[in-house]
C-alpha cells in the first residue's frame, strides 16, 4: 500500500466593500442595539483579506496538491469579480436577505468557490479578515438546528 504526504496550500487576495449590519428579522430598535454603529443608515467600507486554503496529497507526477494559478483563476471569479469595490448589500444578490456579517461573507465565498474550483472537494478553510483584528474561519460545517 503507498501514500502521499497531505499539503494545505493556501491563497490571499484583498477586495475593498462597503456594507451594513441590518437584520429582517430585527426591528429598527433592536438593529440598534445589536449592530451599534455597524447598522449605521448609510454604511461602512472595509479593506477584506481572504485566505483560501485547499488540503489534498501532494501528487508524485505534479508535486503539488493542486496549481495555485488554478486557484488564482477561481478566487477571481468566486471573490474579486463579484465583490470588489461593491456594496455588498445592494450589489450582492446572496446578501438581499442574508445579513453581511463576516461569517456570512465566509460562507458566501465557500459557496462560491465549490462552484468554480476544478476540484471542490479539496476547499479546506475559507478565512476573512474584516479588519486587522476580526477574523473569521469557515471550513464548510453545519450543525443541525
Ligand atoms: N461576529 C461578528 N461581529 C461583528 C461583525 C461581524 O461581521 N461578525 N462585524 C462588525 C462590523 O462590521 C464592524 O465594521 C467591525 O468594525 P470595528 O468594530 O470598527 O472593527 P475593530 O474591532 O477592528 O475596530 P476597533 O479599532 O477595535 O474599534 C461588528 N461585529
Ligand atoms: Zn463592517
Amino acid at each position: 500500500m503507498s501514500s502521499k504526504p497531505v499539503g494545505y496550500i493556501t491563497r490571499i487576495e484583498k477586495f475593498s466593500a462597503c456594507h451594513r449590519l441590518h437584520s429582517p428579522f430585527l426591528s429598527n430598535e433592536e438593529n440598534v442595539i445589536v449592530y451599534g454603529k455597524c447598522n449605521n443608515e448609510n454604511g461602512h467600507g472595509h479593506n477584506y483579506t481572504v485566505e483560501v486554503t485547499l488540503r489534498g496529497p501532494v501528487e508524485e507526477d505534479t508535486g503539488m496538491v493542486e496549481n495555485i494559478t488554478e486557484l488564482k483563476r477561481a478566487m477571481q471569479i468566486a471573490i474579486m469579480d463579484v465583490l470588489d469595490h461593491k456594496n455588498l448589500d445592494k450589489d450582492v444578490p446572496y446578501f438581499k436577505n442574508v445579513v453581511s456579517t463576516t461569517e456570512n461573507v465566509s460562507v458566501f465565498i465557500w459557496n462560491n468557490l465549490t462552484l468554480h474550483l476544478e476540484k471542490p472537494s479539496l476547499l479546506y478553510e475559507v478565512k476573512v479578515h474584516e479588519t486587522d483584528k476580526n477574523i473569521i474561519a469557515y471550513r464548510g460545517e453545519v450543525i443541525e438546528a
